[in-house]
């Protein structure tokens, strides 16, 4: 098994989960460790894996490790939407560059491909109601989930024009251990660990409906070994909370009151809710969630930064240089 962005947040999750509940599959990693990609994620499956430093946008490196494998999982992407806000460029290039690279070698050597993509794509719901499904029609809003919703329609182009065989997930916002400490929880989470205080976009109104990863993961290979080909699944907990709620959440479980937070402005494009009607992977592959009350979910991500300082330290060091970098 290929797994591309097998040093990011999910990807290393995956590899982990894979080699502990799959062991059929040996598995190799090709990740160009961009600034959110950290070959320590790997750390406790090192000398289990095989890690290939390289760019999916490499044709001749992705030809060369894809006819060596059966399955591909495709996990690299650009994934940080306010940093796509700034500079989109690089979101163009691999995602979307990217993903035609990777099916390009797929169609050649006639591989299973299992294509990641994210809830986003299908813009965003009002506060008061309704679900995405897997045929409503794409809308995205950030230049992030444009280029997610570009490299989707690649794939099932993909599937549709050549009878490559790939499945595609579109999945709710994930958390757990590995995740970038820029993202939401783990900003928090890290922040009130150092001793500051976190901040809230706006009023904290926005609502995720927050997966866990191992939940997202095991989805993933259900879709692998059951799913059918040319086929959209969409995953999320039903778990659906504004942000606010997650920070009260937080700073109770670190024993912090509950105003001891900073307010920041709202970004542009920030899409209010999203929730995903997940019948079809309930009913059709039998999946459920192991993670079902949130609470729990983060007091245990929590303690896993509280024990793993050696891993977000270094990386909330080189987060605070890449942003004075930026400002300069
Ligand atoms: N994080 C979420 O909540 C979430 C939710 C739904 C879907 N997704 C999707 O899941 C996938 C993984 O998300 P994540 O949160 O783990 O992202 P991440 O940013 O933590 O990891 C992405 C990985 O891809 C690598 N990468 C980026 N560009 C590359 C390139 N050109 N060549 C090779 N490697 C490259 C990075 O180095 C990094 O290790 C993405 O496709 C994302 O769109 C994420």
């Amino acid at each position: 098994m290929l797994v591309t962005g097998g040093a990011g947040f999910i990807g290393a999750n995956f590899v982990a989960h894979t080699l502990e509940n799959h062991p059929r599959y040996e598995v190799e990693v090709l990740d160009a460790l961009t600034y959110a990609g950290n070959r320590s994620s790997l750390a406790p499956v090192a000398g289990a894996v095989a890690f290939h430093h390289g760019d999916i946008c490499d044709a001749e490196l992705v030809d060369r490790l894809v006819a060596g494998s059966d399955v591909i999982v495709h996990f690299a992407a650009e994934s940080h939407v306010d940093n796509s806000l700034h500079d989109p460029a690089p979101f163009v290039r691999s995602n979307v560059l990217g993903t035609f690279t990777l099916l390009e070698a797929v169609r050649r050597h006639g591989k299973r491909f299992h294509h990641i993509s994210t809830d986003e794509v299908y813009g965003h719901l009002p506060l008061d109601g309704g679900k995405f499904t897997e045929t409503t029609a794409y809308d995205p809003s950030s230049p992030y989930s444009a280029t997610k919703a570009s490299s989707d329609m690649l794939v099932r182009a993909w599937v549709r024009s050549y009878g490559v065989a790939a499945t595609l997930s579109n999945c709710a916002n994930n958390y757990g251990p590995y995740q970038h400490v820029e993202k939401f929880i783990p900003r928090q989470i890290t922040n009130i660990l150092e001793g500051g205080r976190p901040k809230l976009y706006g009023a904290g109104l926005n609502v995720r409906e927050w997966t866990h990863v191992d939940d997202h993961n095991a989805a993933v290979h259900l879709i692998l070994d059951k799913g059918r080909i040319g086929e959209t699944y969409l995953i999320g907990s039903g778990d659906e909370r504004s942000n606010a709620e997650v920070l009260g959440t937080v700073l109770e479980l670190l024993g912090q009151p509950a105003d001891a937070f900073d307010h920041v402005p709202d970004r542009p494009g920030h899409d209010l809710r999203y929730s995903n009607d997940t019948t079809k992977i309930r009913t059709e592959l039998g999946w459920r969630t192991r993670y079902d009350d949130l609470r729990a979910g983060l007091a245990a991500t929590i303690d896993w930064y509280r024990e793993n300082e050696w891993w977000w330290q270094p990386l909330k060091a080189a987060t605070e240089e890449r942003y004075r970098e930026l400002r300069r």
